[in-house]
């Protein structure tokens, strides 16, 4: 992966990557074990039920207001790394593969995230671990399986409501056909295409923080289909819970003063915030 552009690698929003290590036969598994555990019966998914008021497990959207137009999708929720923090309760063993593919799934991407994590700090002039210290030792990753059925009306309701990712980044898996994804660039809302064989990074909340907003965490939604159900699995790194997070000292001068305060916890902000219908990083904005 050659990352050091600097100038091009500043200014990423999401960026495609082919070059991680995996290859396509290995992605695709990924996709075909995610698609035959949601065509599971019911009874079958719902060993593995989301309980209430957890976000572990398999579930509908999170019912946060009474006001809310749920997303049209099902979800499969589930803490990846580090190994002690599995629930497996909430792991599929139908399909039989589900697990295996999700562990090595789950130690590459970890690898992957680091390299983009540094990369970001090559492409800023800084040390190669910048970032990453400040994400701390016991940093998590969160896998959300997404699963778009068919919608016959899809002018009304989203597949996921317009949001940007509470992580430090997120590695996303797209469905190989299906596009749906899109990102909003001033008023406008643009298809993320599929690229083959890729993986799409998207940059979250806690590395925009970090950057002093030289990265910025893109706002972005699924759209659903009436024709054609989709795929996807999003990865997300997340910093310790218990870690300040900020602006780097070194990102901050008088051309560009510190925007944002330090933050902990940031992902029990976001969702307090996000259950106003507030944009989470208004908390975090100076
Ligand atoms: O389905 C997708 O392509 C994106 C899903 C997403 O934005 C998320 O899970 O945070
Ligand atoms: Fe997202």
């Amino acid at each position: 992966m050659d990352f050091n552009h600097g100038a091009a690698f500043r200014f990423l929003v999401f960026k495609q990557v082919v070059n991680h290590g995996m290859s396509a036969e290995f992605l695709d598994e990924i996709r075909r074990l995610a698609k035959q555990f949601f065509d599971l019966p019911m009874e079958e998914k719902s060993k593995y039920s989301r309980e209430e008021d957890e976000i572990e497990g398999y579930g509908n959207d999170m019912i946060l207001s009474n006001q809310q137009i749920l997303d049209w999708t099902d979800r499969l929720y589930l803490t990846v790394y580090p190994k002690e923090s599995h629930r497996f309760k909430y792991w599929p063993t139908n399909p039989e593969r589900f697990r295996a593919v999700l562990h090595e799934y789950t130690a590459n991407v970890k690898l992957l995230s680091e390299k983009i994590l540094k990369a970001m700090a090559i492409s800023l002039d800084l040390n190669e671990d910048s970032f990453i210290k400040q994400y701390g030792e016991e940093v998590k990753l969160d896998a959300r399986f997404n699963f778009y059925p068919r919608c016959r009306n899809p002018d009304l309701v989203l597949g996921v409501k317009p949001h940007a990712d509470g992580s430090a980044i997120t590695i996303l898996l797209q469905d190989e056909e299906v596009e749906g994804l899109q990102f909003l660039n001033g008023n406008e809302w643009f298809n993320a295409p599929i690229v083959p064989g890729a993986l799409l990074i998207n940059v979250g909340d806690q590395a925009e923080i970090t950057s002093n907003g030289i990265f910025k965490s893109p706002v972005h939604r699924v759209l659903t289909n009436s024709e054609r159900e989709r795929i996807s699995l999003a990865v997300f790194y997340l910093p310790d819970w218990e870690k300040e997070i900020e602006p780097l000292e070194k990102l901050i001068d008088e051309t560009r003063p510190r925007l944002y305060k330090t933050v902990k916890n940031f992902v029990g902000l976001y969702f307090q915030y996000y259950q106003q219908g507030q944009r989470p990083m208004e908390a975090a904005r100076i």
